[in-house]
């Protein structure tokens, strides 16, 4: 150890915005910092047990694992020390001066500035070792790596002001020590029942024990008083998923998902199940209340902690879920797994199918308990909905429960909030309806205004509107809901079934006849723009529209795949004529430039009320032109 190792060395750009954000957003929750440090303590635990599987080594004879906290009021200090799995040097320099989480230069974009927002962002996020800052002029910290020598201790200090320094120290034990030089205006933190409270309210359910100092006055024999140090556990020490669920409140269930998730929010449901018989395991699982930033991200963070009879594997393990249930949170601990189980292991193992299979049914019975409350519900489908929709696609066993969990924007309501349940929907359907008609659009606006739904409005028959970016491809998923298929009104001939009459049939036929020689005459103009002419009856108000064969790809799926550059198959649309429009008749009337130039507007307009984009814009604003110019 010589002075010259010392080293100065700047954080990371995102750090220091970091830092400034959380010492200025969350100075009303300052407390949490000690949970955040608790919590980084008990994960280093967890490591440690886990690594000493294969070598007991490790724990340097020092194998009760436990979190130490002190404290100075006088000299206004805290620190929290744990014998976990310690750091290296370049440990702390990659863990303690970086960002290292993926997205977070994306999180940091969506700051606002605005306090109140960002703080509830940052909660998000999950703001970890860097908390500390919030309550701390200065920090310490001095770890060593279990298993490495005693002169590899190091020394990081910092005062949260863009740089750091770093430098060799001898350290007797392995694990990390966290020293906080409290600010004045939180000189509250040094004090012992403060920190009881708080050890209490944030730990009870961590799987190790959390202790503090204790002083007892003792009478010697000779009657001389002197005071013994003792060190007390603090808190429970019982992880909380292994406990009976009779004993657990809400709030212990709240401050356990606030520690596995990194999440100030409380969670919006959980379910905890300790199953036996042919899986044995014990699963904790959690619905949170608010979207992550990562949550369409590939990279983003998903998946449950790991257990193995207690004992901690590995965080984020995928395997157990569907991607498109990567919302929730939670722990899964299984006899059914061996201890030496790794993520390549996991991918192949039969066992994990199952517990998936089961884990993902509990998920889905949950959710269906929430759809009982419909506010609550409804906060869950405005942050999770569109990625509950993939399931159909991702989970075809599972399809028809899925079904019943969705929601959405329909034109019963008109309104762009997505309240509607498909069972809403068969309740409500028209005597002789035996379908469930919907529309996908690129806009909620697009959806509730598009020509398709003219003869629907008249008959008062409900439509599903859709403008998520996943529900053509949810749609071609889910053909059908309680014996009734669902039907892409754009798509194929307009069929509303028995709610029309024979009469009403009968005139619409005959008023195609009449207009038969218009059709052939549009068609042959038209020519290679359209894969048919015929006449309509979904209008009223609108002249024209497209739609697309019963087996071609959807207007939006196909706008989607050509943004993202891939190949999309060839297809026309079908020019569906209103026989009662006044431009229709007037269109009949004309001939040559006139009938031409009119017959292409028609088009071009259809195309354009459908979302669609003109191959030829500039021609059709000429064609209009000379149209308004008579
Ligand atoms: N007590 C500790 N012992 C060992 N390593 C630690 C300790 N505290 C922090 N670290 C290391 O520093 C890293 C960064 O910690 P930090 O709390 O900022 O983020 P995190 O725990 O990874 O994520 P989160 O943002 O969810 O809290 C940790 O991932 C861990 O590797």
């Amino acid at each position: 150890m010589s002075a010259d190792q010392k080293e100065t060395l700047g954080f990371q750009t995102e750090v220091k915005q970091l830092l400034h954000l959380m010492i200025h957003s969350l100075y009303s929750n300052r407390e949490i910092f000690l949970r955040e440090l608790i919590s980084n303590a008990a994960d280093a635990c967890d490591k440690l047990r886990y690594r000493a599987l294969d070598d007991d080594s490790l724990f340097e004879g020092d194998s009760e694992l436990r979190v130490e906290i002190e404290f100075d009021a006088e000299a206004r200090t805290v620190t929290v020390r744990d014998n976990g799995i310690g750091m290296s040097r370049d440990d702390v320099i990659a863990n303690l001066g970086t960002i290292a989480r993926s997205g977070t230069a994306e999180f940091l974009k969506q700051l606002s500035g605005e306090q109140q927002k960002d703080a509830k962002l940052i909660g998000q996020f999950g703001v970890g070792f860097y908390s500390s800052f919030i309550v701390a002029d200065e920090v310490t910290v001095r770890t060593r790596l279990a298993g490495s020598e005693r002169s590899a201790g190091t020394q990081w200090v910092s005062r949260g002001e863009g740089e750091f320094t770093i430098e060799p120290i001898e350290l007797e034990r392995h694990g990390t020590e966290i020293r906080l030089a409290l600010k004045s205006d939180a000189a509250e933190f040094a004090d012992e029942y403060r920190l009881r409270a708080l050890v209490r309210k944030y730990s009870d359910h961590i799987d190790l024990p959390v202790q503090m100092q204790k002083v007892e006055e003792q009478e010697g024999e000779d009657g001389e008083k002197s005071s013994v140090v003792s060190w007390e556990t603090v808190n429970e020490a019982q992880a909380l998923w292994t406990r009976p669920k009779g004993e657990l409140s809400d709030d212990d269930y709240k401050a356990f998902y606030k520690h596995i998730a990194h999440d100030f929010t409380d969670p919006l449901s959980w379910s905890h199940n300790k199953v036996e018989g042919k899986l044995e395991y014990t699963s904790l699982l959690y619905v949170p209340a608010r979207a992550p930033f990562d949550l369409y991200q590939r990279e983003g963070v998903r998946g449950l902690k790991l257990y193995v009879q207690r004992v901690f594997i590995m965080d984020d393990a995928e395997q157990f879920l569907p991607l498109y249930l990567r919302f929730v949170k939670g722990v899964i601990d299984t006899r059914d797994l061996s201890l030496n189980v790794s993520r390549e292991i996991l991918q192949q193992d039969p066992q994990v199918e199952k517990l998936k299979s089961a884990l993902t049914k509990r998920v889905l019975d949950m959710l269906k308990k929430l759809a009982k409350e419909p506010e609550r519900y409804q906060e869950f489908w405005n942050q999770f909905g569109s990625v509950l929709k993939e399931g159909p696609a991702e989970d075809y066993a599972n399809r028809e429960k899925i079904a019943e969990l969705l929601r959405f924007s329909t034109t019963h309501t008109d309104s762009a909030v997505q309240d509607q349940s498909l069972a809403d929907y068969v309740g409500r359907m028209k005597e002789g309806q035996q379908k469930i008609y919907y529309l996908v659009a690129d806009s909620f606006n697009a959806a509730r205004h598009s020509p398709h739904l003219e003869i629907f409005r008249k008959k008062g028959i409900e439509v599903l509107l859709l403008s998520d970016r996943v529900d053509e491809w949810l749609m071609s998923h889910l053909s059908e809901f309680d014996g009734k298929a669902l039907v892409d009104v754009a798509k194929g001939d307009l069929d509303l079934g028995d709610v029309e009459d024979e009469e009403e049939k009968k005139a619409q036929e005959e008023s195609a006849k009449a207009k038969q020689a218009l059709v052939d005459r549009l068609k042959e103009q038209l020519g290679e723009r359209v894969a048919q002419v015929r006449v309509t009856h979904r209008l009223t108000d609108s002249p024209a529209c497209v739609v697309l064969d019963e087996h071609d790809m959807g207007f939006q799926m196909r706008r989607l795949m050509e943004a993202a550059g891939q190949p999309v198959p060839e297809s026309k649309p079908i020019l569906e004529i209103n026989p009662d429009h006044p431009l229709i008749a007037r269109l009949e009337g004309l001939e040559g430039e006139a009938f031409d130039r009119l017959g292409e507007v028609l088009l071009d307009q259809a195309i354009i009320a459908e979302g669609g984009q003109l191959d030829d814009p500039a021609a059709y604003v000429k064609r209009l032109n000379a149209l308004l110019v008579g």
